[in-house]
């Protein structure tokens, strides 16, 4: 599923346009589209509002409205900040005076069941206007039902800022088209409830997507009957200090279990011996960080990670730089993820940053990071030849070409500490297994989210633990590769 900036619905529109497609058509399909996707959510003694702007997004209102009263519902169309300005909308409502219809004055005071938000669409900037603003709370502290169309009032389609949280509070948003970047930035994304795109009969296609089910399934490597412990390559993951060995082990959990053929920990002695007693398959180089950095890498190395309960230090940097240089496809977490001048390497280099790493990284704030995360990622991505995989909810993949994934999986449950080690031991174990370093990043990501998924189809995400995380990955790989 691909997701648009405004820039390029308008572009889209633009086409249509020039290839003989009017814009008044593309409203009557929206119209009839969105009148198709909500007859399962309302009913026909419903009392329905469409509340439509002046611009195009209340144009689609003035259709749907004419689909429903067809139809039987009982609908008031109204147009409480005017009657519309742009050319298709004021045809449309031509169009729908001379089949009868009729639309209402707008009466804060009457009471509704369901209240449709065609105010403003992808034409927004902020901060709304007063009379807006006015609409917007009425709507919010109603007991109705509320369902935005394209996205709700109050939020841009581009960027994730909602100021003075006002904005229309959706239970479910029916994007036209396709989904827009603020259903994943935030705070906007939790104005939008329940997403579902809504095709206008174009063409789809953009730099950004989600990632499929399908496609993790699609890409996922086969283990041929043949397969021994060789096949599916050794991985070294750089981990873990006397005070934090817990991470080291929840590192190599994720490595394990997500199908590397051996698993090299270099850690200190104490911790080594944490992790042998939980993962007794991983084998060691002690005094690991020391030893990487003289330039010891154990052989047929063909995956590795630096940073799971470490702490940021000089010779964390110098390691980092060692593995830079080996070309081995490179995972950097945690206390490896240092702000640099470049991250020149010869191979792959995945950064793994929570939103208070990639605050460090860039100097932004947290803030400023949650509300445009997908473009900071990417440009973060191309400027310096690295692949992004910046966590939290909705994880954004950004890689160097500037092609970026959206995850869809995962839940609370993964918001605990521990839970991105996991991460970083099962991207290296996939890099290992994966002949395509992009699709070992974007799957593993999709399957540590399924695995918080899977926990929650019977258990409360407040009681997961990363360490859960040995008993789910099994499950979760069964359903990517059962119809293998
Ligand atoms: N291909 C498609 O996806 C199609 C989508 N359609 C719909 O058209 C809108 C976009 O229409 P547009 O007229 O460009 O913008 P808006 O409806 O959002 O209205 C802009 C209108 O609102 C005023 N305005 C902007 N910001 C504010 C504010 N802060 N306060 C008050 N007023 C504001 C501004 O002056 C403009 O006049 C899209 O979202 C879809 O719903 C089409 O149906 C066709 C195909
Ligand atoms: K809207």
């Amino acid at each position: 599923m691909y997701i648009y900036r405004a820039d390029e619905i308008h572009q889209i529109d633009q086409q249509a346009l020039e290839q003989g497609f009017s814009l008044f058509s593309l409203m009557e399909i929206a119209g009839r589209e969105l009148f198709h996707k909500m007859k399962p959510l309302i009913k026909k003694d419903d009392r329905i509002i469409i509340l439509s702007g002046r611009g195009n997004n209340g144009g689609d209102g003035i259709v749907l409205s004419r689909y429903l009263r067809m139809a039987g519902y009982n609908v008031s169309l109204v147009f409480p900040l005017g009657r519309p300005k742009t050319e298709t909308a004021k045809q449309h409502l031509d169009y729908y005076f001379m089949q009868d219809e009729k639309v209402d004055e707008w009466n804060p005071n009457q009471v509704y069941d369901v209240i449709i938000d065609c105010l403003l669409g992808i034409g927004t900037t902020l901060p709304l206007r007063e009379n807006v603003k006015q609409v917007v709370s009425w709507s919010n502290e109603q007991d109705a039902l509320r369902i935005a169309v394209d996205i709700p009032t109050g939020v841009q389609a581009d960027h994730g800022h909602v100021p003075d949280g006002e904005a229309f509070l959706a239970d479910y948003s029916f994007s036209l088209h396709g989904v827009k970047r603020s259903t994943f930035l935030l705070p906007s994304g939790t104005y939008f409830g329940k997403t579902e795109s809504v095709s206008v009969g174009l063409k789809q296609g953009s730099d950004l997507s989600i990632i499929s089910k399908e496609s993790v399934r699609a890409t996922f490597p086969n283990r041929e009957v043949t397969s021994h412990k060789g096949t599916f390559g050794t991985s070294l993951i750089v981990a873990g200090t006397d005070h934090m060995p817990g991470s080291a082990v929840l590192a190599a959990i994720g490595a394990i279990r997500s199908g590397t053929g051996k698993l090299v920990m270099a850690t200190t002695d104490r911790v080594a011996s944490v992790i042998a007693s939980t993962v007794p398959e991983a084998t060691f180089l002690l005094n690991g960080l020391e030893r990487i950095c003289q330039g010891h890498i154990p052989e047929k190395i063909v995956a590795a990670g630096i940073g799971p309960g470490i702490e940021a230090s000089e010779s964390v940097k110098k390691a980092t730089e060692v593995l830079m240089e080996s070309g081995i496809p490179l995972v950097v977490d945690a206390g490896a993820i240092q702000k640099r001048n470049n991250w020149k390497a010869k191979g792959p280099v995945i950064l793994t940053p929570h939103p208070g790493e990639f605050s460090r990284l860039t100097g932004l704030s947290i803030e400023e990071i949650q509300a445009n995360r997908i473009e900071l990622a990417r440009h973060y991505a191309m400027h310096h030849h690295v692949t992004v995989v910046l966590k939290g909810k909705y994880t954004v993949i950004a890689f160097p070409d500037g092609e970026t994934y959206i995850n869809p999986t995962g839940n609370s449950g993964l918001a605990k500490g521990g839970s991105g080690d996991v991460l970083t031991g099962m991207i290296v174990s996939m890099l290992a297994t994966h002949d395509n370093y992009r699709d070992a990043v974007k799957n593993a990501v999709y399957v540590h989210g399924l695995c918080a998924n899977i926990w929650s189809e019977k258990y409360s995400e407040t009681s997961m633990v990363a360490s859960d995380f040995h008993r789910l990955l099994p499950l979760a790989l069964q359903r990517i590769e059962r119809n293998k």
